[in-house]
């Protein structure tokens, strides 16, 4: 008798579980079929791209891949996809371009500025800086920022560059002979220029802190890629309940720990130089408004076929008056009238210490390479180089900059070939129609362009993969679309810093030129390469290095 209850009880249970099943499939679908009925997903789903799984999209292309295989897949995709191509993480519509003339509608708008939602990985890290702000925050922010990098305040940093790069002759010592990763080199010298350049601070022999931070850096930077590739940790609420949450924060602890003690310190020092709110002399206004006395009378420094807001503040030259950090700038402007606080400061010295750090390690460390697999365009660059210094040990000053020409199309050639940034991504304020193809991209949707894919275009470089610094002399430049070179992106929001990072690449890099000899082991073809935030080399920066014969009396 007391079988039946069972039995009626578990066909109950049985069929309530059907019926939920059934109930959440039928959800599954009229939620799927109302998502795909929208204008959104439906323009999305014109352009070409891999096939699609329900919900996820192709989210799962990324499971499991490490950085090398996300980079081949991206490269064999968009071969296979060309001008246009979309992918879908979850319900959000990413669209993949590198034809110039859809760049340039992209990048040379005033109404597609915003960057794009995964940007907002760095919030934490890098608050309102310049690079994630957005609105009147940033227009604001980027007219006070700018004028810091006029070319007057750049000069008076080259001491500090030829300094720094002195210090890496010497440090590079014990690798003579040796194959090495010269990255890490590079990454050090950078942060020791940006203490200064960017903090007015030294690090002193002893302390490690600068190592410290360019460690907790190149770890964040892998966690924001990880938020980004992967569905769970781009969901906050996941994110934050796992122990890369934990990470984050210890990191953020050693990077805003940095940058607060110095802004800290260079407030007091303020305070206590300017009692009575005296304004240092001459302040940054004045520095740059000596350029009015000498229009016309001095050689123009824009180099060739990069052009932007930057342009038209720096054409002439005036002598070292004053060594003005970044920071330095900052505090002042906000003791002189502007309206900024410390944790708007904080952003923006956060923001130059990331953006101007592994960007341009990355960039000397591709041209140390790239000049090791072709010795004889590295032999070019030491031809220049003595025509320029002779067999003098002397430093370098900013007019000898401006003589190396062919040293600057070694670095953009560089630049093209390995741009840092591989991709930039904004997200799209409203619909637009693409020039290269008859596709209309709605909005809401980001766009992320392929910088690399577009340097390496062949309807726009003749062999468009083989290193050739001639691809930068005038006459190749001027009839090139624009936007087909844009390792500093372009337009309003191109990089603040590209004059700084040429500058202090030039002066870096003559000076390791002038007293060694590079070689490689390993060809271009062989090279791994990962694009995640900043392109780099997984199987690491190898080169040789062996003393130039004059060059000995530097050590
Ligand atoms: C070879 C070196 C460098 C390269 C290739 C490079 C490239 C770029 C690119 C592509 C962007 C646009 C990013 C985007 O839209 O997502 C950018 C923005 C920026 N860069 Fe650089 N950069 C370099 C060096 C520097 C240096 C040395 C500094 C500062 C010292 C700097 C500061 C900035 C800032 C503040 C922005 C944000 C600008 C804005 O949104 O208004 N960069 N950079």
């Amino acid at each position: 008798m007391a079988v039946e209850p069972m039995i009626e009880q578990r066909v109950g249970y049985g069929s309530s579980i059907m019926m939920t099943l059934m109930a959440t499939v039928i959800g599954l679908v009229i939620t799927y079929w109302w998502q795909q009925s929208k204008r959104y997903v439906k323009l999305g789903n014109r352009i070409p791209g891999p096939p699609k799984v329900p919900f996820i999209g192709n989210a799962h292309y990324f499971i499991g891949k490490n950085h090398n295989e996300i980079m081949e897949m991206a490269l064999r995709m968009s071969k296979e996809f060309g001008n246009v191509a979309r992918g879908w993480l979850g319900n959000k519509l990413v669209i993949f371009l590198t034809h110039p003339a859809d760049v340039e509608l992209i990048l040379n708008s005033q109404t597609h500025l915003e960057k794009s939602d995964e940007y907002r990985f760095f919030k934490p890290w890098l608050g309102d800086g310049l690079l994630i702000s957005k609105g009147d925050h940033w227009r604001r922010h980027r007219k006070l920022i700018a004028p810091a990098f006029h070319q007057n305040v750049l000069k008076s940093f080259i001491s500090t560059f030829y300094n720094n790069s002195l210090n890496v002759v010497k440090r590079l010592q014990p690798e003579i002979g040796k194959e090495f990763d010269v990255h890490d080199y590079m990454s050090e010298a950078t942060v020791d220029i940006l203490l200064e350049t960017a903090m007015g601070t030294k690090r002193s022999a002893q302390d490690n802190q600068g190592f410290e931070y360019a460690m907790a850096v190149m770890k964040m930077c892998d966690i924001i890629h990880k938020r980004t590739y992967h569905l769970l940790y781009r969901w906050d609420t996941f994110f934050n309940l796992t122990s890369l949450r934990k990470q984050e924060e210890r990191l953020l602890g050693i990077i805003h720990g940095l940058t607060k003690r110095v802004i800290k310190i260079k407030k007091e020092i303020y305070e206590k130089t300017y009692v009575g709110g005296a304004a240092p002399h001459p302040s940054l206004a004045e520095i740059i408004a000596e350029d009015a006395k000498d229009l016309n009378t001095k050689k123009p420094a824009v180099i060739t076929g990069l052009r932007d807001d930057l342009d038209e503040i720096d054409e002439n030259d005036v002598g070292e008056k004053r060594r003005l950090a970044f920071l330095d700038l900052m505090v002042e402007t906000a003791k002189t009238g502007e309206n900024l606080t410390d944790e708007e400061i904080k952003d923006e010295v956060n923001t130059i210490m990331f953006e101007g750090h592994d960007t341009t390690a990355a960039g000397s460390s591709f041209v140390l390479c790239l000049l090791g697999c072709h010795p004889d365009v590295q032999d070019k660059v030491y031809a220049e180089l003595q025509s320029i210094f002779g067999d003098s040990d002397r430093p370098c000053t900013f007019a000898d900059t401006l003589e190396m020409n062919y040293l600057e199309r070694v670095i953009l050639e560089t630049l093209r070939l390995y741009p840092p940034v591989p991709v930039i991504a904004r997200k799209l304020n409203e619909d637009i129609k693409l020039v290269s193809e008859d596709y209309l991209l709605p909005q809401g949707c980001t766009v992320v362009i392929g910088t690399f894919k577009v340097h390496r275009r062949g309807d726009v470089y003749p062999d468009p993969d083989i290193f050739n610094p001639d691809n930068f002399l005038p006459e190749n430049t001027q009839n090139r679309h624009y936007y087909s070179f844009i390792p500093f992106s372009a337009g309003p929001r191109s990089c603040v810093g590209r004059k700084y990072a040429m500058l202090k690449l030039k002066v870096l890099l003559s000076t390791i030129l002038r007293n060694y000899q590079i070689s490689s082991d390993v060809d271009e073809d062989h090279y791994k390469l990962q694009a995640d935030i900043i392109l780099k080399r997984t199987d690491g920066f190898r080169i040789r290095v062996e003393p130039r014969k004059k060059a000995a009396a530097a050590y």
